[in-house]
């Protein structure tokens, strides 16, 4: 995977047609999606249930880009393992999961995958600051984890933009999680992130029959994205 900093919109399969995710897959890509986010949920961390590693497995062959697990998990480090052998690129662990965080992403690094960071959005980024030369992305929950379809908290722009000062040149990506539409992901562009992760607003009105809609969505999303970092320049 090599790094680079341009706009990526993850679709996240949380919205998505459960009973038909190679298909589903396989629709958003060809309509432009750059990442596939997979929302591991455990009942315990965040109020919902959703995939293990059996699933990342059997969904693998159908991403020809990255695969990028957000593990909303307590505890995580006995699960990494696993979760690299199902396939993943980038496996991503929660600051508030646990005491040994740096063990963890040195873990998820050790197993051969990218080490994401996830901040929920009642954390601050101070101790992230221990933490750079151990994470190659940092995703900011812009939603109480858990669910799909929330509102987008908007005291995490300025989150967004400390961080963004704080990273500098190394090649960490930004990834931001929750209400992201074509309205939201300038704010967020703007501010610094490049990863912009959206269940939602991509898979609304479209389907693995009327998939040109996901490629409308994206497509407005990037383009809000796109224009705002462009702003800037
Ligand atoms: O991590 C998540 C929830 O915990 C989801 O990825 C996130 O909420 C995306 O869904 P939407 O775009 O519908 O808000």
């Amino acid at each position: 995977m090599r790094f680079d900093r341009s706009i990526k919109i993850a679709p996240s399969i949380l919205s998505a047609d459960f009973a038909g995710f190679g298909a589903e897959i396989r629709a958003i890509e060809a309509q432009g999606a750059d990442w596939v986010h997979v929302d591991v949920m455990d009942g315990h961390f965040v109020p919902n249930l959703t995939f293990g590693p059996p699933l990342c497995a059997a969904i693998r062959p159908h991403i020809r880009t990255v695969m990028d697990v957000h593990l909303m998990i307590a505890p995580v480090d006995p699960y990494i393992d696993a979760f690299a052998q199902a396939g993943a690129d980038i496996l991503t662990a929660h600051l508030e999961a646990g005491p040994h965080i740096h063990r963890t992403l040195q873990a998820i690094r050790g197993a051969g995958c990218k080490a994401g960071l996830a901040l929920n959005p009642g954390t601050g980024i101070d101790a992230v600051e221990h933490l750079l030369d151990m994470v190659d992305l940092i995703c900011v929950m812009t939603v109480n984890p858990g669910f799909g379809g929330q509102k987008f908290i908007h005291s995490q722009i300025d989150k967004v933009r400390s961080l963004r000062a704080m990273i500098g040149d190394r090649p960490i990506h930004i990834e931001i999680d929750g209400g992201i539409t074509p309205e939201t992901a300038p704010l967020m562009a703007a501010a610094g992130a490049d990863v912009l992760v959206a269940g939602s607003a991509v898979f609304k009105g479209g389907s693995v029959d009327k998939p040109e809609v996901y490629g409308e969505n994206i497509r407005a999303i990037r383009a809000a994205a796109e224009a705002a970092t462009a702003a800037l320049a």
